[in-house]
């Protein structure tokens, strides 16, 4: 017989991802973005034809897809190797060359609003002019006019809503990822959608249901639920909740006047249907564990993009939201689902009693090689779920067992959790790690000699002030694009996250000490493991200076570090050669320091 070698590593990194679709109203084009040919482009299928061609070939990674209601183009959005400044391109709607359409110097960002129904008017915001707040301007493609709507104020400014008869704006102002109020524009009145909006809270997702907008909100609760906004009494009333579950996304479907809702419920997503006229709310089995994007079209019908542990990004579709069929066959080369591990879910109780959800995926026995990866996720204010890795499934493949925890901060446990991290990045989050460490230890899944630190963005802060104050827990550490001097990082992010900065990470004069404590720099002493560092050249969120000043003073140290620069990317790797050279080089790296 003919036997077959293990499985490469770049057989793993031969798995693509979507990051986004959109389908025409006619269901006759479905465009989505992937990086099918090695870079981030748009793909379409004729639909019911699923054999995906190139839509638009542009090589940068997008921001979004709108298709003209009318059929006669497609606007999108893209960046330039991953410096997040996107701007706005039209394309012919058979496919083609993406030519800038809203667009300005290269530093400046334009994001879509709302595309009018009649595929007129383009309303947008933009960092012209306004790089900290936003201003909201509308381009009327009859005539090529643009005017200025809304002039962003206090804290970056979205408009996330637009009424049928354009007369009615939504407008979102965010404060910190936890604090989000909304505020309805009518002629020159404006009204809060929520009762106080100085109290802390979120309100997102807004939808025009005739004279309502109805809304996700946490106001006065622990976990979101949809709210109402009665333009006609102004009052605000709660509609749905489900318990424990945060309600995270709204699609109306206009056709059966109903909503599909998305929750979060820890390391997974439950999707739903509920009737507005009945009231019936309907929980639906969905093919994947983490939906990423919900589109309902006119006819009713429903089209998921989503993942699994074992599933890598497919677009999915459904007639009513029971039953679904696949439209892409995205899958991992040469491997089944079975040659995969799907992780458990499991808990510990923290330093302080508190407990943390945690997905550990054991390699399998035939694979395992004795080592474990710590994982913290990035964010802080996301988490780790049940979805597709080609590292985790990679390394996995390789034997090393992974464990990641959604600690304190982490996304999906309601508001309280989520907001632990705030003001607090290098205390809590770090002793939730500690204590996930010894359980792994105590519970023998994991050899005291045989840890290895990895983590991204939040993560990778967390892996050098984990290296920096525990370096005796870990073999080796990589650090990927992380966040190493508060005081630095503070004033480096992008123009639109400085208002944010108080709330989610602190103030440099006021919080001095305890920036000084949570700064990975501070414990440069510690830092004697050998490490990989790991930046991209145009990263707008943590700039390569946090990762070149950490490299340099190791170096100087003499301690043993290797630096990985890409300089086409930003924060994450789009480009499938990139990927491939940075997860080689991890592994080889974790592979050399096995001992
Ligand atoms: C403002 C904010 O929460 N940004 C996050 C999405 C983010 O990019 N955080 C970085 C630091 C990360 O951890 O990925």
């Amino acid at each position: 017989m003919i036997t077959f070698s293990k499985p490469t590593v770049e057989q793993f990194f031969r798995t693509y991802v979507i990051t986004n679709f959109s389908v025409s109203n006619d269901e006759k084009k479905l465009i989505f973005s992937a990086n099918l040919n090695g870079k981030m482009n748009l793909w379409a299928m004729d639909l019911p034809d699923t054999y995906p061609y190139l839509f638009a070939h542009h090589d940068e990674s997008n921001s979004f897809i709108k298709i003209d209601p009318e059929n006669r183009y497609v606007l999108a959005g893209f960046d330039k190797d991953g410096d997040e400044n996107h701007q706005i391109y039209a394309i012919a709607n058979e496919g083609g060359l993406p030519q800038p359409l809203i667009t300005g110097d290269p530093s400046e960002k334009f994001f879509l609003s709302h595309l009018s129904e009649d595929g007129q008017r383009i309303y947008y915001m933009t960092s012209e002019g306004n790089p900290s707040f936003l201003n909201t301007r509308v381009r009327n493609l009859e005539d090529n006019s643009d005017e200025i709507i809304h002039v962003g104020e206090v804290s970056p400014t979205n408009l996330t809503a637009v009424s049928d008869d354009e007369k009615k704006f939504v407008y979102l102002r965010s404060f910190a990822n936890t604090y989000v109020t909304g505020f309805v524009k009518v002629g020159n009145e404006t009204y809060s959608l929520t009762p106080d909006p100085n109290k802390v809270h979120v309100t997102f997702e807004p939808v025009f249901v005739d004279e309502t907008i109805y809304f996700v909100t946490d106001y006065d609760s622990e976990y979101s639920y949809v709210a109402k906004f009665d333009l006609n009494t102004k009052e605000f009333s709660q509609v749905l909740s489900i318990d424990n579950e945060s309600i995270n996304s709204l699609e109306w479907d206009k056709t059966n006047k109903l909503f599909y809702l998305l929750t979060e419920n820890g390391v997974q997503d439950n999707l739903y249907k509920y009737n507005l006229s009945s009231e019936k709310l309907e929980k639906l089995s969905t093919p994947v564990d983490v939906i990423e994007k919900v589109q309902v079209v006119k006819s009713g019908s429903v089209y998921i993009l989503g993942r699994s542990a074992t599933i890598p990004h497919n677009i999915f579709q459904s007639a009513d939201g029971s039953g679904w069929e696949q439209l892409t066959n995205n899958r991992v080369l040469g491997l089944s689902t079975e040659d995969m591990v799907e992780p458990d879910v499991v808990s510990y109780k923290s330093f302080d009693g508190m407990e943390i959800e945690a997905l550990l995926f054991k390699a399998k026995p035939e694979n395992d090689n004795g080592h474990t990866i710590f994982w913290p996720h990035g964010g802080p204010q996301a988490s780790e779920r049940k979805f597709f890795r080609s590292m985790f499934q990679c390394f996995l493949n390789r034997g090393y067992t992974i464990f990641a925890p959604n600690f304190r901060g982490s996304t999906g446990y309601g508001s309280s959790f989520v907001k632990l991290v705030e003001q607090d990045w290098g205390e809590g989050p770090r002793l939730d790690c500690v204590a996930a460490i010894e359980w792994l230890f105590e519970n023998n899944i994991t050899d005291r000699e045989k840890l290895f630190l990895v983590g991204g963005s939040y993560g990778g802060y967390m892996a050098l002030l984990l290296h920096g104050r525990h370096a005796e827990y870990f073999k080796a550490v990589v650090d990927i694009f992380g966040p190493s001097d508060l005081f630095t990082f503070v004033n480096s992010v992008p123009a639109h996250w400085k208002p944010i900065m108080d709330r989610w990470l602190g103030d440099p004069e006021r919080d001095k000490e305890r920036f000084i404590k949570d700064s990975p720099v501070t414990y440069l002493d510690g830092m004697v493991k050998p490490m990989l560092v790991i930046q991209g050249a145009k990263d707008p969120r943590v700039v390569k200076e946090e990762s070149d000043q950490i490299v340099e003073k190791l170096t100087a140290e003499g301690r043993e570090v290797e630096y990985l620069l890409l300089e086409d990317e930003g924060h994450g790797f789009s480009k499938k050669e990139n990927e491939i050279r940075v997860y080689s080089r991890m592994l080889e790296f974790l592979e050399k320091h096995q001992g």
